[in-house]
């Protein structure tokens, strides 16, 4: 029998623990330790709680303490672990916050996750030693755990006074918290240090979608600012950009997330952004230690390199990955790796996108090209729910293989971003692509679709 201590128990602990005890439950012992005390919050479902999209938070949760232990677990909430002696293969661990423990341990499994960013922002700062991420003036929220959430709603609901709220930062959390205020009838801001939103994730023609969707609903942008400062008496007043001064009620900060790996004490190699450095096996630097989710480094296919991507889908990939390689007796699983594959709804207004952009692609040192395509989801004579759809593919020049795509529309096209997922993943040029098997209904589409007409419109 081995012993497996899984120090995290969110997206990616849950998926690992539940999988090593799934498929090899007889063969391993399940410590596991969350300095939180709940498991499995979907901060996806946060924006929609906000914005009372959805009734209540009780179906965002999945997972719990009582259900990993019914899978056969051992299971310490509230419990941080404070260091490891990766000599003597020892946690030691503050079991419910107060009494220090030690755990011996044959593999150990990091998943500890991520922290939001606090940029060098005047007045803006953390509780020392909270680790809810509170911040030192009032209304002033950091948004990553149900806590955060939850302390948003109750301050509205008991201040009908807060009525203009900043929004730091226009990436994924932002515009869909941007969108959840102003749902409320907020009179919202949204700051970003770029000219755009949603910069990471789609070229500027698909950005400018998202900022015309955003204008219309009310919401001021005010991009390409610099925050500086946040002031006021105990509570959030203002907020002050390298070019402006707005008065807010509330300021919410939400600028990417931070790799939580301190408990690698200088002895685990390091990726640039902090993140542990595994291979495809989610073995770090260390043998017997492994690493899965937001604290972890992924296999970028579009990149073809190690990146950094934080999302709850690798989270839970990476985690079953790392249970098939540690639980198992020397059996060897490699991650197919990933394309950062992500999807945005705000208002009617859907888009996904895999992959590079354009801009990274010829960051990333690709002889990058594009084909774009614009029609109608289905034929003319379907006179209702029938929506226009943009579609940006981009590929490489010289070897034709697809780098990303970005796809928009009023219609649900999710699904068609998983097909561009995998021929990124396994390499298919933008000739192959255009003559891929894609069926013709109606109901769903037109025999010339957007799909196959812009691979054939390749030009270059
Ligand atoms: C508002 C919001 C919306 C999001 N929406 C999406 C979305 O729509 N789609 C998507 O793919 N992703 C989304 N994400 C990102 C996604 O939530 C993260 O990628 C995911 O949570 C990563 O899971 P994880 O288990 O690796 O890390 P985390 O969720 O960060 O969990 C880490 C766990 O480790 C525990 N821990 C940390 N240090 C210690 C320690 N020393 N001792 C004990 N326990 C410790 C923590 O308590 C925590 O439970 C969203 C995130 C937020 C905040
Ligand atoms: N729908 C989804 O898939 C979804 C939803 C929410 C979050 N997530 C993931 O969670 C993680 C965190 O999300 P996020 O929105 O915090 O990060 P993000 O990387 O999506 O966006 C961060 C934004 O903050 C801006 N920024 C950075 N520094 C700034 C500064 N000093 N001042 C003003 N703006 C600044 C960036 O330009 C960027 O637009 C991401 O990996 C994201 O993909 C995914």
């Amino acid at each position: 029998m081995s012993k497996i201590v899984v120090v995290g128990a969110n997206h990616a602990g849950t998926a690992c623990v539940n999988k090593i005890l799934a498929t090899y439950g007889d063969k391993n012992e399940v410590v596991v330790f969350d300095q939180n005390s709940n498991i499995s919050f979907l901060g996806c479902g946060m924006a929609l709680w906000i914005g009372k999209q959805i009734s209540g938070p009780e179906g965002l949760f999945y997972a719990s303490k009582e259900s990993l232990e019914e899978a056969g677990a051992k299971v310490y909430m509230n419990s941080p672990v404070e260091s490891v002696d990766y000599d003597k293969k020892e946690v030691h661990v503050l079991l419910d916050g107060k009494t220090k423990h030690v755990e011996s341990y044959d593999k150990l499994i990091f998943a500890t996750g991520s922290t939001p960013i606090l940029p060098p922002i005047k007045g803006a700062e953390i509780v020392p030693g909270n680790r809810e991420f509170k911040a030192t003036l009032e209304n002033l929220q950091f948004v990553k755990l149900y806590q955060n959430s939850e302390e948003v709603i109750n301050k509205l609901n008991a201040n009908p006074d807060i009525k203009r709220v900043a929004v730091v930062g226009a990436g994924y959390i932002g515009v869909e918290l941007a969108e959840a205020f102003e749902r409320l009838g907020k009179e919202v801001t949204l700051v970003d240090i770029v000219d755009t939103c949603l910069a990471g994730y789609y070229d500027t023609e698909f950005s400018n979608l998202m900022k015309k969707n955003l204008e219309d609903h009310g919401i001021k942008l005010a991009f390409g600012q610099k925050v500086e400062a946040i002031e006021g008496n105990e509570k959030v007043e203002r907020l002050i950009t390298d070019k402006e001064t707005f008065d807010v009620d509330m300021v919410v900060l939400a600028v990417g997330f931070r790799p939580n790996t301190a408990l690698g004490d200088g002895k685990i190699e390091l990726f640039r952004n902090g993140a542990f450095l595994v291979n495809k096996k989610q073995e770090t630097s260390i043998k017997d230690v492994y690493a899965i989710g937001d604290c972890a480094t992924v296999y970028d296919n579009a990149v073809g390199d190690t990146n950094y991507i934080a999302l709850a889908s690798n989270a839970v990939r990476t985690g079953l990955v790392a249970a098939l390689n540690a639980g198992g007796d020397g059996d060897v699983v490699e991650s197919a790796g990933v394309q950062g594959s992500n999807g945005i709804c705000i208002y009617d207004l859907k888009m996904v996108s895999t992959g590079l952009t354009l801009e990274k692609a010829k960051r990333f040192g690709y002889n990058a090209a594009v084909t774009e395509y614009t029609d109608l989801q289905k034929p003319e004579f379907i006179e209702h729910d029938n929506h226009e759809v943009k579609i940006k593919i981009v590929y490489d020049k010289d070897s034709r293989v697809i780098l990303g795509a970005q796809i928009a529309s009023k219609e649900d096209i999710s699904m068609g971003i998983h097909l561009f997922s995998l021929a990124i993943q396994e390499k298919v040029t933008i000739e192959k692509l255009a003559l891929t098997d894609i069926f013709f209904l109606p109901h769903f589409n037109k025999p010339y679709n957007y799909i196959t007409m812009a691979a054939l419109s390749a030009k270059e």
